[in-house]
């Protein structure tokens, strides 16, 4: 077998609404989400060998266990062919992305993983089919996979394309690490937010219409996301992404974004980045 390299972009998302239109009888909630990319993220380097082992170094040494969604990403392909024993990767990870901050890191790193053994062991799946095993690892690993921005329903599987507007993004990346199952069992969620019609559907900035239904209770219980979103709503319309802790501004310019960043005081921190309809990851996979 050749060695082959490979580096790729693991990029962001960015929840520009979420809606919770209701529970489903497994017990977990029915979604509506307008999910788009940021050019801003982590990188990952693939570099195949014929030793027939996958290994992991990262730049947060806490990531390199065998819970890192990149190795369960790579056992799931390399279980599924037939030639095991040749299939050996060695992939870098340098993480950039805050982690449990709504912003998608884990499920990219995942999916970005996918996409590139696909690619470099020739394995010919389809997105198709990687979608549906990426989800098996979470439920945000298939639209990192399509990579198009998408509104998502059900719980994140059913995607249909949504082009959003040029725009650019300051995000701020509060210190605070949401528990996503806490807060999707909390009794004072809003849970009932009828669900819209994807073809009639005009996402048009951050407006009122639509919203982020986990930001109030976690604005809430954590008063440093609070504080964040309030330093930024003094400059623009501003959201919570996922269930939490970032929160993001949109602008129509980078100059815009830049210098209300530039005015970002000392305890709080974040990037600027640019929205993307097809994510980096493709971009550079497929041109
Ligand atoms: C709400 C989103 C939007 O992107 O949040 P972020 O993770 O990005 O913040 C995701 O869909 C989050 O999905 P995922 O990341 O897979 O959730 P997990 O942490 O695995 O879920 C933790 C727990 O939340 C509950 N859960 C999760 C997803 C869902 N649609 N309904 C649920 O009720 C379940 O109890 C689950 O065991
Ligand atoms: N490659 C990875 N990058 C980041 N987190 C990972 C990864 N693999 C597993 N995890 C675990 O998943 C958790 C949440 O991941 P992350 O995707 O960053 O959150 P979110 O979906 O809220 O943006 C982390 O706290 C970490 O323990």
């Amino acid at each position: 077998m050749t060695h082959q390299k490979l580096t790729l972009p693991s990029p962001a998302k960015l929840n520009l609404f979420l809606h919770i239109n209701g529970r489903l009888e497994n017990g977990y909630h029915e979604l509506q989400s307008l999910f788009h990319f940021i050019d801003y993220g982590d990188t990952m380097t693939f570099e195949t060998n014929a030793s027939g082992k996958i290994t992991l170094s990262c730049n947060i040494k806490a990531l390199e266990t065998d819970d890192n969604l990149v190795l369960k990403a790579a056992n799931l392909l390399v279980n599924l062919t037939l030639n095991k024993v040749e299939k050996g990767v060695h992939i870098t990870l340098n993480k950039r992305l805050p982690m449990g901050g709504g912003v998608g890191g884990g499920s990219s790193n995942a999916a970005t993983t996918m996409l590139a053994l696909n690619s470099l062991w020739d394995l010919g799946h389809s997105t198709a089919d990687l979608e549906a095993l990426g989800n098996t690892l979470g439920a945000d690993v298939p639209i990192f996979i399509r990579g198009k921005s998408s509104i998502a329903e059900g719980t994140g599987d059913k995607m249909c394309t949504y082009n959003v507007h040029n725009a650019w993004y300051l995000v701020l990346t509060p210190n605070a690490h949401v528990n996503t199952k806490e807060l999707f069992s909390h009794p004072e969620l809003p849970r009932n937010t009828p669900k819209l019609d994807n073809n009639t559907l005009n996402y048009s900035g951050i407006t009122t219409d639509l919203k982020n239904d986990f930001q109030s209770l976690v604005v809430k219980k954590y008063p440093i996301i609070a504080k964040a979103l309030q330093w930024l709503l003094e400059y623009a319309p501003s959201r919570m992404t996922g269930t939490g802790a970032c929160v993001f501004a949109e602008f129509a310019t980078e100059q815009q974004a830049q210098k209300v960043f530039q005015q970002l005081p000392e305890e709080l921190s974040g990037f600027v980045a640019k929205g993307c309809n097809i994510s980096p990851t493709h971009q550079v996979l497929f041109g």
